[in-house]
């Protein structure tokens, strides 16, 4: 079963955050007490899917994890011949999401695959979740990705985009850093654990201000790009093709 996250509690060299199997057995807690909003930014991602999910055709979890939105969107389906692709480029998180997936009964087919963003076909889609996921892709071919999106979109499709979010200038970035820090701090995060994952993500997980996200979403094609949820650095979006 899973358990609490302490994988930064002891004083370590820090080394590149990765989606192992230890990250795995705390996942659940980790990211509860670490993202404003996680269990809201979920259930509501589940609600727009159920809302622009269209006939006959495909919804996308990408990076998945252990498939919370997969899950929160196989709720909210009520459409005919719907199925979901669930993506993740760790083995050890597919594995676990593909167990947790069992556990759970429904109608509506789940492909839980092991691959990447970058290579994986999208096609038929009415839905492409990405929460929390983008951030990871390197930030030149962010836009490459999300075109292969919009391309694989069907007209009226959606993409719910989640992403951690640096402020628009220096002071505003620390003021928001500042905010989630406190939050970290009172679930019970100390000032190492705080400070050991700032450096374990700074390499692997570099934001982009807002602004640049609604931009590239506009560029690559998305006619209306609503934010629905911000707090601290932690927003979600909705696209519409
Ligand atoms: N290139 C990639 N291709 C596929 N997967 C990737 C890639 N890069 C990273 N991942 C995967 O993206 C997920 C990011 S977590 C998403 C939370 C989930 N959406 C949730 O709603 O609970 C967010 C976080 O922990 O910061 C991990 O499982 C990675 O293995
Ligand atoms: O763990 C943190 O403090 C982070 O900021 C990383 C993060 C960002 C978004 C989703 C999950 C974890």
């Amino acid at each position: 079963m899973t358990g609490k996250d302490s994988i930064y509690a002891a004083e370590q060299e820090v080394k590149d955050f990765t989606f192992d199997a230890n990250v795995v057995e705390v996942f659940p807690d980790m990211i509860q007490r670490s993202v404003p909003g996680y269990a809201t930014m979920v259930s509501t991602m589940g609600k727009l899917a159920g809302q622009f999910a269209q006939s006959n055709s495909n919804l996308y979890d990408l990076g998945c994890a252990l498939g919370a939105v997969t899950l929160s969107m196989r709720r909210n389906i009520d459409k005919e011949n719907c199925q979901i692709i669930a993506v993740d480029n760790s083995a050890p998180m597919v594995e676990r999401c593909q167990l947790h997936l069992k556990g759970f009964k429904s109608e509506v087919p789940v492909d839980v695959q092991l691959g990447d963003i970058n290579e994986i076909e999208i096609k038929n889609a009415s839905v492409v979740a990405m929460n929390f996921t983008l951030q990871f892709i390197p930030q030149e071919q962010r836009q490459t990705v999300l075109e292969k999106i919009y391309a694989g979109l069907k007209p009226g499709g959606v993409l719910l985009l989640s992403e951690k979010i640096k402020g628009e200038n220096d002071v505003k970035d620390n003021l928001l850093i500042d905010l989630h820090h406190d939050f970290k701090r009172q679930n019970g995060y100390s000032e190492l654990e705080i400070s050991q994952k700032r450096t374990a993500i700074e390499n692997i997980m570099r934001t982009d201000a807002l602004s640049t996200h609604i931009e590239r979403l506009h560029t690559v094609g998305f006619g209306n790009t609503q934010v629905w949820y911000q707090c601290f650095n932690f927003c979600s979006m909705v696209a519409i093709k």
